[in-house]
């Protein structure tokens, strides 16, 4: 059997059977809201996974005499660590069970346990909310990364379960074809003014009811411009806090003044605001409703995803030298994730691993005293999916659909993308892709360092995203240099994303941290390997496959180190059973829910 030793932190080496395209976890992601779970046992198509540590002694697995067409060598990260999480956000879902809700699993399930039945059975939420998500981005209306993805069908996922549900964003206009998206909205000519940076701005709203959510748009001239919600080629917006404390200010109006349906949301709702762009809700339900007798009884929650995007983008003011009171005053000025995390009644992260790692000094961003001191108030859920976007049976952007019952659509995914990105069409050559934001955290640089290595061997890399100008260029030379191996599609496109997601074999996600991560659930539900660094919700999610436990047979569903230490691995006999354990999701926000109207709410 072929193995191969690198130089380099990251390797996948040495063809594939089209075996790899496998039921490797296959479903095994779902936030279930629009089907079925299934629960599957993957027995045959195993893969065994021989790992060598960089730069170390490579281990030969002695028992590899099987058939060589189906050996394969691969390269991975490092050490594991089992932790598992798949979850449902189930509406009517079954039996729901409090687990320890702050150290893992919620209402897991035996591995064999099926737990289809009782996934669907009734279940009738006991408390129903009015919830206001507040939101710079909701899928499929704007979307630049997985804030879009988790706004536009956590509230779907919460509606179903009988909760009213709005959602308030921005109306982008940015004078191209994405503009449609906002075609089924209409104005409810309910326009307010608000007070903002001085002056007193007019915005309208615009409704759309889909899914069982009102989603409601709010209107202004600085929302309509090209580029994307937050910037354009010349990078981000200079009024950016402008825009999103317009945002913050309209959306608190929005449950007073919008009769949707009749009936306005009312002061009784609970303001579910995500990450900095919604962060001055709950500083304005504390510092200027409730001191007017106004949302006495609203409650907010604060969901951080991403805690890094807080300097950059909310902390952009500083004050010039002159204007410094000290010689330590660096100047910097408003931190709305701060005042955010203060006045908020409860703090959502969207992993549990991500909730600590918040509290530490490496993920705290600055804030990680502040957070800690309101540890008591912290939870964390992990994210769940869209599975009927995300759903390889009925998926319109790939190439052929299939199942975990029939996988052989699988690999006419990975024809179809090896032709439309001009690729040699190799079914048995291995196929791994990335598909991400090109920043630091994404761990771009690793793949940066690592892809001359990969490519000298048979093995194919696609990578998808956009980002930092000098990681762009150097996916452009790379495909220059590597133009059978390698393929750099820079730029934002959903149904590439998809294609390669079903068309790959393996999805590298070595993120320096990850507050949860989308893309490996989406692998995991279409079959393909994640491998991933072992951190925030990665750790969580991302069952790592152990080659000796069971004598071979162990369980897994991708790959992930401790360390962004990257090995060598074989796929050959590695099993990836789909975990039947999953967390119910709705329960745990309800949950969450409950607990912020327990507690008297933050007044100034
Ligand atoms: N070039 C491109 N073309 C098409 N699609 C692209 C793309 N680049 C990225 N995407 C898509 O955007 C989403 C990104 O999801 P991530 O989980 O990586 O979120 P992100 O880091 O943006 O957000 C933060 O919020 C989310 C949601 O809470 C957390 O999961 C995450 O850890 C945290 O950093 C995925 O759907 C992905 O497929």
């Amino acid at each position: 059997m072929k193995t191969l030793l690198f130089s380099s932190p990251i390797f996948i080496s040495k063809p594939t059977t089209n075996n790899i395209t496998h039921k490797a976890s296959l479903f095994s992601s779902q936030l279930g809201f629009s089907c079925c779970p299934m629960n599957i046992n993957t027995t045959s198509n195993a893969f065994k996974l021989r790992v060598i540590r960089n730069n170390s002694k490579e281990y030969e697995d002695e028992d590899e005499d099987e058939d060589e067409d189906e050996e394969k060598d691969g390269l991975l990260l490092g050490a594991e660590k089992d932790t598992v999480a798949e979850f449902q956000l189930i509406p009517q879902s079954g039996v729901f069970e409090v687990g320890n809700f702050h150290d893992g699993i919620l209402a897991s399930k035996d591995d064999e346990e099926s737990v289809d039945d009782e996934l669907i059975q009734e279940r009738n939420t006991q408390l129903t909310y009015n919830i206001v998500f507040v939101t710079s981005e909701a899928s499929p209306y704007s979307k630049t990364g997985g804030l879009g993805d988790v706004c536009g069908s956590l509230p779907i996922a919460l509606a179903a379960r009988g909760h009213r549900v709005m959602v308030v964003s921005p109306r982008y206009l940015h004078g191209g074809p994405s503009d449609k998206k906002f075609a089924g909205a209409t104005n409810l000519n309910c326009g307010t003014k608000v007070h903002c940076f001085g002056g007193i701005q007019e915005v309208d709203f615009y409704h759309e009811y889909r899914a069982g959510v009102d989603w409601v748009f709010v209107d202004h001239p600085s929302y309509h411009r090209p580029g994307n919600p937050y910037g354009d080629m010349y990078g981000a917006f200079g009024d950016n806090q402008f825009r999103f404390t317009l945002l913050c200010q309209a959306a608190c109006e929005a449950p007073l003044v919008l009769r949707l349906g009749g009936f306005t949301y009312g002061e009784k709702c609970l303001f579910l605001a995500n990450d900095w762009h919604a962060g001055l809700v709950p500083v304005l339900l504390a510092a200027k409703y409730r001191p007017n007798g106004v949302y006495k009884d609203a409650r907010s929650i604060i969901a951080i995803h991403n805690l890094a995007h807080q300097w950059y983008g909310a902390l952009e003011w500083i004050f010039p030298t002159w204007a410094r009171t000290h010689a330590l005053d660096t100047g910097q000025a408003v931190n709305i994730l701060k005042g955010a995390i203060v006045t908020a009644d409860r703090i959502l992260t969207v992993s549990q691993g991500y909730s600590w790692e918040i509290t530490t000094p490496e993920g705290g961003y600055g804030l990680n005293e502040l957070l800690s001191s309101r540890k008591f108030v912290i939870n964390g859920i992990t994210n769940g999916i869209d599975v009927t976007e995300w759903d390889p049976s009925s998926d319109v952007h790939i190439a052929s659909h299939y199942s975990v019952d029939d996988l052989s659509g699988k690999i006419d995914c990975k024809i179809a993308l090896q032709k439309e990105l001009g690729l040699p069409v190799l079914p048995d050559c291995p196929l791994v892709g990335f598909i991400g934001r090109l920043d630091y955290q994404k761990g771009i640089d690793i793949l940066l360092s690592a892809t001359p290595n990969l490519l000298q061997d048979d093995v194919q890399f696609i990578m998808l995203g956009s980002g930092e100008k000098q990681y762009e260029e150097w996916m452009r030379a790379s495909e220059a240099a590597f133009s059978d191996r390698f393929r750099g599609w820079v730029g934002f496109n959903v149904p590439i994303s998809h294609r390669i997601t079903a068309g790959c074999d393996i999805l590298l996600m070595p993120s320096r941290f990850e507050p949860c991560g989308l893309n490996q659930l989406y692998a995991m539900r279409y079959g393909t390997i994640p491998v991933v660094h072992g951190t925030g919700g990665l750790r969580d999610t991302v069952k790592s496959f152990n080659p000796f436990a069971e004598e071979g047979k162990g369980e897994g569903t991708g790959r992930l180190t401790s360390e962004c230490t990257l090995l060598l691995c074989d796929f050959e006999q590695m099993d990836l059973l789909t975990i039947d354990k999953r967390m119910h999701v709705g329960f745990q926000y309800e949950q969450v829910f409950e607990w912020a109207f327990i507690d008297p709410p933050y007044v100034t």
